[in-house]
């Protein structure tokens, strides 16, 4: 299969203009809800499988109440790439939909 392409640097930002409320931390993107604990681990399920569904799967950092996303792709050596924002796009819908709020 075909290594994905990293983006650049102005596509980054572009993609990221589009995604408020997930920031760069590095080679990565990542954002953080909250909700009861019991519903961050539906939360957890749900986004498991779009992403196996999509073939691109986020870290996922579960705590007391919070649920953290993180995303790079690692097949492109750890540097982002457009399946990373579609992913992020994703889990904010899924999140929105299960009433977890941004923190
Ligand atoms: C073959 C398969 O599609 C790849 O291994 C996928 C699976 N999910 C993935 N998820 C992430 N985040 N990065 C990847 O490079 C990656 N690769």
């Amino acid at each position: 299969m075909a290594v994905p392409e990293p983006l650049s640097e102005d596509t980054i930002t572009e993609r990221l203009a589009q995604l408020p409320g997930w920031t760069r931390d590095g080679n990565a993107i990542t954002r953080t809800f909250a909700h009861t604990y019991h519903e961050t681990l539906h939360l957890a399920m749900y986004v498991g499988a779009k992403a196996r569904e999509v073939g691109h799967h986020p870290d996922i950092h579960i705590t007391w109440q919070r649920i953290r996303f993180d995303i790079t792709t690692h097949d492109a050596g750890d540097r982002l790439t457009r399946a990373d924002f579609d992913l992020a796009a994703h889990i904010d819908n899924i999140a929105e939909k299960h009433g977890a709020t941004p923190v």
